[in-house]
This record gives C-alpha cells, sequence and structure tokens, in this order.
C-alpha cells in the first residue's frame, strides 16, 4: 500500500456532512494533482442535468399521493448515462448529485463507456404495497421518458430497488418507444434478459477488491475478520463471498440492528434467516445483538460498510479499529473522516472502485442485450474479476505514483479519463 505516514493531500474541509460536499472536496483535490483546466473543472463540478418530477399514484385507499422523483445526469463525455434509481424515505437532490457524480467516476475508473446518472424517489417501499410500487414506478417512468433511452441514460436498482422495479420500468419504457427495449434498463430478470451474475456482481466486486487490497497489505485470509455494514444486495453477497473465501464475518447488521460472533458468523444461516423473515435480521440467534454504532469500531481486521452514506465521520473514525475499509456503499465515509483515516493507516478500497463490480455487469447485461445473445455465468465472472483487478491495481500504481490515498487516486484516475476525453472531442 501507498506509505501513509504523511497525509499530504490539502485536508477536506467541510462544514457539515453532505454528500455532494463529500464528494466535491475530494474531486478538488484530485482536479489539484492533475492541474485539470479551469473550463473542464467548471464542466465537471456541474450535472449537466437534473430533472424534479412529481407524480401522482392512486394508493391503495383511492386517495391520489404525489410522490417527488430526481433523475441527474452529472456527465456524458463518456457515453450513455448510467446509474440507479433509490427508493427511500430520505432521498434529496444534493444525494441524487453526489450519486451522479460518483456515477462518472466509477464508469471511468472500471473503462466503460459510460456516463454517470442517478434518479430516486422520496417514498418508503417498506410501506408501500407491490400495486402501489409500480404504479409510482411506472409513473416515475413516463414523466422521464424522454430522459431515459438504450443510447441516452440506463438505469438500473440501487437501495429500495431490484429486478422487479427494473421489469416494470423497461416494459413503461417499451410501450412509449412501441416496441421491446431491452437495453434500456439494466438489472432485469434474467428471463426478459437480465444477465447472469448481476445480483451478486457488486458484492462479487467488493470481494474482488477486498481481497486484491489484502495481498498489498500481506493480509492472510485465515486470519482475516470482517465486520458489515448492511445485509441488502451488496451487504449480504459480499458477506456471502467472504464467507465461501474464508474470511471470518464476525458482525453484520441491518436496519433492524448489529449482530456479533467472534467465532464467526454462518453466513448461509443468515441469508436463510433473512430471507424467511422479509428481508431482515431482526431476531438473528447465529449471533449476538451488538449496538449498531459500534459494529463500525469493532475489533475486526476489515470494514465494509454497505448500506448507506456518511457513516463514517470524523466523530467515530479516531476509533476505528480495522486496518482496511472495502466500501460497498456509495459515499459511506464523510470526507471530514478522510484526514483521520490516512493518518490512523487505514487503508480505504473507494465506492468508486470497490463497488464498481455492479455497474461493470450492469454493462454486460446492455452489450448482451444489443447483441441479443446471452453470456455463460463464467463469461460474466471472468470478465467482470478482471476489469475489477485490473482497475484496482491501476489505481493502486496511481496511489504509489503520487504518494496518495487509494481514494484520492481512484479521483485521479477517473478525472484524467474524462478530461482526456473532453480534449480529443472538443466541443466546449
Ligand atoms: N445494488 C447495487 O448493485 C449497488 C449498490 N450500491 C450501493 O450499496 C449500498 C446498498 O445498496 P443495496 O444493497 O443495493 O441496497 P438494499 O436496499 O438492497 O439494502 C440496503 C441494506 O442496508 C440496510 N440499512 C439501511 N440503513 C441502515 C443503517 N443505518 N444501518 C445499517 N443498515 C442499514 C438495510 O436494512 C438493507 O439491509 C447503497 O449505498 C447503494 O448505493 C453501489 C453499487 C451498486
Ligand atoms: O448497475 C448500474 O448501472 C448502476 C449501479 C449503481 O447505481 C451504482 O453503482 O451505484
Amino acid at each position: 500500500m501507498a506509505t501513509h505516514t504523511v497525509y499530504k493531500e490539502p485536508a477536506p474541509l467541510i462544514d457539515r456532512e453532505n454528500p455532494l460536499e463529500s464528494m466535491m472536496s475530494r474531486f478538488n483535490v484530485a482536479a489539484e494533482i492533475l492541474g485539470l483546466d479551469e473550463e473542464t473543472y467548471n464542466v465537471l463540478k456541474t450535472p449537466d442535468k437534473q430533472v424534479i418530477v412529481h407524480i401522482p399514484v392512486t394508493m391503495d385507499n383511492g386517495k391520489v399521493r404525489v410522490f417527488e422523483g430526481y433523475r441527474v445526469i452529472h456527465n456524458t463525455i463518456l457515453g450513455p448515462s448510467k446509474g440507479g434509481i433509490r427508493y427511500d424515505k430520505n432521498v434529496y437532490l444534493d444525494e441524487v448529485k453526489a450519486l451522479a457524480a460518483w456515477m462518472t467516476w466509477k464508469c471511468a475508473v472500471v473503462d466503460i463507456p459510460y456516463g454517470g446518472a442517478k434518479g430516486g424517489i422520496i417514498c418508503d417501499p417498506t410501506t408501500m404495497s407491490a400495486g402501489e410500487i409500480e404504479r409510482m414506478t411506472r409513473a416515475y417512468t413516463l414523466a422521464l421518458k424522454d430522459v431515459f433511452g438504450p443510447d441516452r441514460d440506463i438505469p438500473a436498482p440501487d437501495m429500495g430497488t431490484g429486478p422487479r422495479e427494473m421489469a416494470w420500468l423497461m416494459d413503461e419504457f417499451s410501450k412509449t418507444v412501441g416496441m421491446t427495449s431491452s437495453a434500456v434498463v439494466t438489472g432485469k430478470p434474467l428471463v426478459m434478459g437480465g444477465s447472469l451474475g448481476r445480483t451478486e456482481a457488486t458484492g462479487r466486486g467488493v470481494m474482488v477488491s477486498c481481497l486484491a487490497a489484502m495481498v498489498k497489505l500481506d493480509m492472510k485470509i485465515e486470519e482475516t475478520s470482517v465486520a458489515i455494514q448492511g445485509f441488502g444486495n451488496v451487504g449480504s453477497w459480499t458477506a456471502k463471498l467472504m464467507f465461501d473465501k474464508g474470511l471470518k464475518i464476525k458482525a453484520v447488521s441491518d436496519i433492524s440492528g448489529a449482530y456479533w460472533n467472534a467465532d464467526g458468523i454462518n453466513i448461509d444461516e443468515a441469508i436463510a434467516y433473512k430471507n424467511a423473515h422479509g428481508g431482515r435480521l431482526e431476531g438473528f440467534t447465529g449471533a449476538v445483538p451488538m449496538d449498531p454504532d459500534e459494529l463500525l469500531t469493532s475489533e475486526v481486521d476489515v470494514l465494509v460498510p454497505a448500506a448507506v452514506e456518511d457513516v463514517i465521520t470524523e466523530h467515530n473514525a479516531p476509533y476505528i479499529k480495522a486496518k482496511l475499509i472495502v466500501e460497498g456503499a456509495n459515499g459511506p465515509t464523510a470526507a471530514s473522516a478522510d484526514p483521520i483515516i490516512y493518518a490512523k493507516g487505514i487503508s480505504v478500497v473507494p465506492d468508486i472502485l470497490a463497488n464498481s463490480g455492479g455497474v461493470t455487469v450492469s454493462y454486460f447485461e446492455w452489450v448482451q442485450n444489443k447483441q441479443g445473445f446471452k453470456w455463460t455465468a463464467e463469461m460474466v465472472t471472468e470478465r467482470a474479476d478482471r476489469i475489477m483487478s485490473d482497475a484496482f491495481e491501476k489505481v493502486y500504481q496511481t496511489s504509489l505514483k503520487y504518494n496518495i490515498s487509494l481514494r484520492i487516486a481512484a479521483y485521479v484516475v477517473a478525472i484524467d479519463k474524462v478530461a482526456q476525453t473532453y480534449k480529443f472531442r472538443g466541443g466546449f
């Protein structure tokens, strides 16, 4: 790993935790290292397009409720914009703007031909019926029919959404264009053009990049313990794939609470429990309950935040004991924590690298839809793992070259690619 003895990067300064400010403070540091010209800087610091929609939906009780939704296109210089759709009661515009920019950087880090976008609807899907969610998804799709498109803007799942919502989106969009448009969305059910390997892709990429970092840090699989925050798509697949590799998962958590077992949690049992209990770990008996905040500072070697933004802050960073943090979630570390983590010598595989396996296999799904041909699971896994390993190595070498953290190195790699593309394409 890059030496962490001297903190050379200008310390990001932010007043309060805001994912957009966190994203911008890292962007600023990387832009300075690269000597990014003012024009490109100004283009990249603001999203290309921000759409706010108000969607009337008839609820099961017959009343009409109006939901606020967003789609932010950060940048499309590398290709059509790509990024998930989040259903959560805490969605807000600055968050979606940050998530959209992270998609631009993420796609550039793994070198796939996409720009970045993100969408979201302020709603609590856990309190809505399937019918209400379907009507809301279809109305959101109709409202954004001129934004979405297989060569324009291609959504995918994020928190609170999955193959079911992507199927409704694909169906509704297809109606508006009068033909089946599989490639307008990824993360679809297999039967309607989804790719083998997409469901587990993000967790798999987290696992692959974690193992790559462990090699650099000389950490042995059989001696390594892990705590994972979040047990949804990303957290549970990361846990399962790390467990299968022989890592000891000592702690897991979801919105219902956190659970600890010093001897290691049997992840197959935890997943079976979750599936049998409405998608939640609440009441899981294969471990003892622990304070959810303490999971982040627990006695483990690797910490995987795989839930929401800004859970690692200047307040808890001083107490983190893990030597490696692998970010499954987008933006789990607030910029205020960066200098503390760096000074402690903790290595961080940043979100825009660690969780990029998802969009990588989404890209494969889109390619397969355009080819009208299905790849085998082996083809998907082998190609995705290679992309993840190559991206990790490139970011790692960049961190050595400039003596910077892996996070800033990932931004440097991404911004450099985008800036070079602007130089060739011109246009402003
Ligand atoms: N699904 C995907 O392919 C990708 C997801 N991500 C990111 O990964 C993160 C998780 O996404 P998904 O797993 O898809 O969402 P999900 O909706 O499947 O699962 C979210 C999980 O986080 C838990 N959670 C929510 N708030 C929590 C809290 N305060 N403490 C502990 N657990 C909490 C939920 O209970 C649930 O287990 C998000 O940041 C998302 O943007 C990033 C790349 C791709
Ligand atoms: O699979 C995709 O296209 C995007 C996934 C996503 O939203 C993310 O990587 O944050």
